[in-house]
């Protein structure tokens, strides 16, 4: 996995993957009851928010009304009223908030398995990393999805608070404020319902300039995510390798490097300074104004009589409300950007991770259906035209045809990249670029040992049961498979956790995955130079023990040791084809 910088192979654009395609599935799965409950609940109390809302607008009216007239006998009813209108806000907003973060980790914890299983499937993580297809999936699993639905949540949900609060205070302000009459050359002019004109007009006036000004904040947050997403990834890389670095004395390089990705953060960050300077000038000469504007326009009929004090403040509070609602899709300009960030991020993962023809698309390798990897009813592997080719199409080695039975040996041999691990690859499905065909039998167990293993970070009994679970075996199976393979100073430490891949020589992950073998008794074992940082004797001692205990495996090794050529009865030599050679 690289931090690379773009897709190598662009997909074709596939407009299935709607936003509507990733919000849908958890609202009609297994778990729709509970969601939609949990949904309809939030609703209802952001409904009773609205109309806490009202009251409050109109127990503001009576309050300075009896403020105004020292009505002293009101005065501590009022005040009930409000303990009363206060005291339920309080519930509704802590509830409610409670609800909606519970809806929305659901709804990720949802998303996170489902996008984990695809991710997952079919070794669609290996293509993707293996085609450069979509860069940092990590970060799309865990960031994303967490923001793609607390942000589809609050947008939703936000939306129809505003909506409704909007028409409840349109009504209000429309019937309180009355009609203004103005003069224009002489001739009256009556304007109905004019601060509700002039609050619509003010957030409009207000949300196009701000639209204006954020739009270029949606490629930046875009590229923010990525730029951060890779400079996290390179100090991972970094500290993962730290042992190869500190020996190749590689810091300054390695400084550079992490210098140059945070560069990226740097150049990134001026532009979302800028605009966001931009945007936060803008939004807050819109929200001075907003303190003023009301009462300046509801001034002229105050003053000439039409309404009282209260109603001053009534509609003074109420015309904040409205103009609030309406810029409410400006101040949620940040998140929809953002969230327009996310789902692009997301819909380009699902499209990779779903493309039913991903090699096809990608690859003039597989234009005409690449390697095809059959599983048949047969106890033999066999392949048939098999030619080996690179992602770009450029032939690799021709494959002569072979028939690999249970039980036979077979040294794979070759100069140094001429194709032998991509066979392997290709014998293990996980090679499409090419073409011919491999019959594998249907129901081998198969097992692939590169030259280094993968370790699982964990027991030492864990990264030895690897990749079944650590209890499916013994205790003493696993102490015997350590003390045959020469790694009897481990057996006691099973239960010990560890990164065992830094614990370990490399000569004792490869006698650690030669355990893993023995363990696991595939009939087909697919051995990559897996023993090539063993000595002579200990590598000859392994494949002795291949040979007792897994008679009738089919066992398939590429090396270059012609020491090894005594444990097989078979050869494959593979060479670079002469079209590969002529390119
Ligand atoms: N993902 C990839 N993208 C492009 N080229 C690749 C990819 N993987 C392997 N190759 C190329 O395919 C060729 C064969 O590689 P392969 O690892 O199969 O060689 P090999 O015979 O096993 O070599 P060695 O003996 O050195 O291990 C090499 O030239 C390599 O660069």
């Amino acid at each position: 996995m690289t931090p690379n910088t773009s897709a190598s192979h662009a997909l074709p654009p596939d407009e299935k993957v709607s936003a509507w395609s990733l919000i849908k599935p958890y609202w009609v799965s297994e778990e729709r009851n509970t969601a939609w409950g949990l949904l309809i609940a939030i609703i209802v109390m952001n409904l009773l928010v609205v109309w806490i809302n009202v009251r409050l607008n109109r127990w503001s009216a009576d309050f300075y009304n009896a403020l105004q007239t020292k009505n002293v006998h009101d005065f501590p009813h009022l005040l009930m009223v409000f303990s009363a209108l206060a005291f339920g806000f309080i519930i509704l907003a802590v509830y409610g908030r409670y609800l909606r973060q519970m809806l929305g980790f659901r709804w990720r914890q949802w998303l996170t398995t489902r996008y984990l299983n695809e991710w997952l499937k079919d070794s669609a993580f290996y293509r993707i990393e293996r085609d450069r297809l979509a860069d940092n999936p990590d970060q799309r699993i865990s960031d994303d999805l967490q923001s793609f639905a607390t942000s589809t949540l609050s947008l939703t949900l936000d939306l129809l608070s505003t909506v409704v609060t909007l028409v409840s205070f349109i009504t209000i302000l429309w019937s309180l404020a009355g009609a203004l009459t103005i003069s224009l050359g002489g001739m009256p002019i009556e304007i109905p319902g004019y601060m509700v004109w002039a609050a619509a007009l003010y957030a409009v006036v207000g949300s196009l300039i701000i639209q204006k000004v954020g739009h270029p904040l949606v490629p930046i947050n875009y590229q923010a995510q990525k730029v951060e997403a890779d400079f996290r990834f390179g100090l991972i890389r970094l500290r993962e390798n730290a042992e190869q670095i500190a020996f190749y004395n590689g810091m300054e390089t390695e400084k550079k490097n992490a210098h140059s990705l945070f560069a990226r953060i740097r150049d990134n960050w001026w532009q979302v300074m800028k605009y966001t300077k931009r945007l936060t000038f803008v939004l807050s000469f819109y929200g001075q104004i907003a303190i003023i504007f009301p009462l300046v326009v509801a001034a002229p009929r105050y003053f000439a009589g039409a309404f009282t004090f209260g109603v001053l403040m009534q509609i003074s509070s109420a015309f904040g409300t409205v103009s609030d609602s309406f810029s409410w899709f400006i101040n949620s300009y940040g998140t929809l950007v953002e969230w327009r960030a996310t789902v692009n991020r997301l819909r380009e993962f699902k499209r990779v991770v779903h493309a039913p023809h991903l090699k096809e698309s990608v690859s003039p390798a597989t234009a005409h259906g690449g390697i095809n990897l059959h599983f048949v009813d047969e106890d033999k592997l066999t392949t048939e035209g098999l030619k080996l080719a690179l992602p770009n199409g450029n032939p690799l080695s021709r494959i002569r045809d072979v028939a690999i039975r249970p039980g036979s040996r077979w040294l794979v041999r070759g100069p140094s990249g001429s194709g032998k691990s991509t066979l392997m690859r290709a014998l293990a499905g996980l090679w499409p670029f090419g073409d011919g065909s491999i019959d594998a039998p249907v129901n081998a167990r198969m097992m692939f040992i590169p030259q280094v293993s993968y370790m699982p970070i964990g027991t030492l009994k864990a990264a030895l049961a690897y990749p079944s679970a650590a209890d499916t075996y013994t205790d003493d199976e696993c102490r015997e498979a350590l003390v045959v393979c020469h790694l009897s100073e481990y057996a006691d430490r099973l239960q010990e956790s560890g990164h065992w891949t830094r614990i370990l020589s490399p000569g004792e992950q490869q006698r650690l995955a030669a355990a893993r073998v023995l363990l696991h008794k595939p009939d087909y074992l697919f051995l990559d130079e897996a023993t090539s940082a063993l000595d002579a004797e200990n590598e000859a001692r392994l494949y002795r023990l291949f040979t007792e205990r897994l008679p009738k495996a089919a066992i398939v090794s590429v090396a270059h040791r012609e020491s090894l050529a005594a444990f097989h009865d078979e050869t494959l030599d593979v060479e670079r084809s002469d079209e590969a050679v002529a390119a």
